[in-house]
């Protein structure tokens, strides 16, 4: 961490790279000397396997900007359940070298200078954190990952969790240390300045706390710079701070208090530990497949859910229906009951009527019969009569007939007594109608 006032060299001392062609020499800043020195490492340590990747921010007026991704420009600090420190949503780039490193610097100092210009503003007013994150992991031993990976082969699913080695390089460039009053500013000038005093002054008092045993609070989330470099005061880390002078007396009085600030900062004591944490890319992957297990489960659970909620619809229905249908019937049944009712109710009427008719047809039959028999005794009569007289009629004709023969044949005297006979019969028999008519 390097920290001064305006133009004392804290860029030229971390992050430059100045090649003098004269005399043939280079001088490098921190940065790249110590980028070299972790790829150098990474190159020679054949035990290992190492990651390394690179986030690159500012801190201006209190807004988190990530120069790497500078449409980023309010990002917020989170803490994870270890209590570690983060930026949220940075770009983290893998970097495979130094000259990567010095490219992605290149890069975010462009886009600061481009976001400060637009702004009409001087980049000596905001803090600059590059982030260099080493995950060192020790190389499977080839036995075992030949029998992990039959293992695999045979339908297993073993991913052995390994442990790695986590570390995180700070590299801050902080802004101008310069007093208010000597800077000039107004307005917008004057804000920042502010800005920028207020998160020196709260590092100040964060290593005065830290510097001090008696003191227990120390007022990190006062600024976000703080806040960020919490552990880097006084935390889990070792920390180093360079303190750039100017050397014109000028500048007395800024000199006299940045070397005051580190004074103040050399009785800060670090602990720092090793970070072993499990391989985050193993665990995701873990984590991963879990989850999409978990996922595949619950989507087979949410169909089955759907398909039982349509069941259950197309029961609801059908039962509705079949409600409907058995009202509808059982006011079919009631209405035929009253009609039964109605029709035995008549039925017992017209069975009344019919005894009633029965009755008036037995009289009638009487009646008639009564009337029948009258007339036919009539007419048996009337036609006993007619038969007589037509008897008679016929007879006197016959008589008359025989008598004409008989009177025809009158000369024998046994014709007349037979006639005389005959006439006797015929009398008698005339007698008998006479007195039947
Ligand atoms: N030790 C040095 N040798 C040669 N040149 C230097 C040295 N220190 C600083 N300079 C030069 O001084 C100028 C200002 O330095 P630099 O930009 O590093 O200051 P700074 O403290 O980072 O300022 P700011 O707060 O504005 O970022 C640069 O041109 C740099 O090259």
């Amino acid at each position: 961490m390097a920290y001064g006032q305006t133009g004392a060299g804290k860029t030229f001392t971390l992050s430059d790279i100045v090649t003098d062609e004269l005399v043939g020499t280079t001088v490098e800043g921190i940065i790249p000397r110590s980028a070299a020195d972790i790829f150098l490492k990474a190159e020679t340590d054949k035990d290992h396997e190492y990651h390394v990747s690179m986030s690159y921010i500012q801190i201006y007026m209190e807004m988190i900007q990530d120069l790497l991704r500078p449409e980023n420009s309010n990002l917020n600090i989170r803490e994870t359940e270890n209590g570690e420190v983060y930026v949220a949503g940075v770009e983290e780039i893998q970097v495979k070298s130094v000259q990567d490193v010095m490219k992605l610097l290149m890069i975010g100092d462009q886009n600061r200078n481009f976001a400060f210009t637009k702004l009409n503003a001087h980049s000596s007013r905001s803090h600059t954190i590059g982030m260099i994150t080493v995950e060192k992991k020790a190389l499977q031993p080839p036995g075992l990952r030949k029998a992990l990976t039959e293992r695999n082969r045979r339908g297993s699913n073993l991913t052995m969790p390994e442990k790695v080695l986590v570390g995180k390089l700070f590299l801050v460039d902080l802004a101008g240390s310069e007093r208010l009053k000597r800077s000039g500013s107004e307005g917008i000038r004057a804000t920042e300045a502010m800005s920028v005093n207020m998160s020196l002054t709260t590092l100040g008092k964060c290593i005065s706390a830290r510097a001090d045993p008696m003191v227990t609070h120390v007022p990190f989330r006062d600024s976000k710079l703080t806040r960020l470099l919490q552990e880097s005061l006084g935390g889990n880390a070792k920390t180093s701070l360079i303190v750039n002078v100017a050397p014109c007396g000028e500048f007395l009085q800024e000199t006299f208090s940045s070397l005051q600030f580190g004074s103040r900062a050399m009785k800060v004591s670090t602990r720092a530990i090793v970070n072993i944490e499990e391989e985050f890319r193993v665990i995701t992957k873990n984590l991963q497949q879990a989850l999409e297990i978990q996922d595949k489960r619950l989507h087979s659970l949410e169909a089955a859910v759907l398909s039982k909620e349509e069941q259950l619809e197309a029961a609801r229905l059908s039962l509705e229906l079949q409600t409907r249908e058995v009202e509808k019937l059982r006011k079919e049944q009631k209405l035929r009951d009253e009609q039964v009712s109605l029709s035995k109710k008549f039925l017992e009427q017209l069975k009344d009527r019919d005894k009633d008719w029965q009755n008036r047809l037995e009289l009638l039959k009487m009646a008639a019969k009564d009337h029948l028999i009258e007339k036919v005794h009539d007419q048996k009569e009337e036609a006993a009569v007619k038969i007589q007289r037509a008897y008679k009629k016929y007879y006197l004709n016959h008589l008359q007939e025989e008598k004409r023969k008989v009177e025809v044949v009158a000369g024998s005297q046994l014709m007349v007594n037979s006639a005389a006979k005959v006439f006797k019969s015929l009398a008698a028999v005339d007698d008998y109608f006479t007195k039947k008519t």
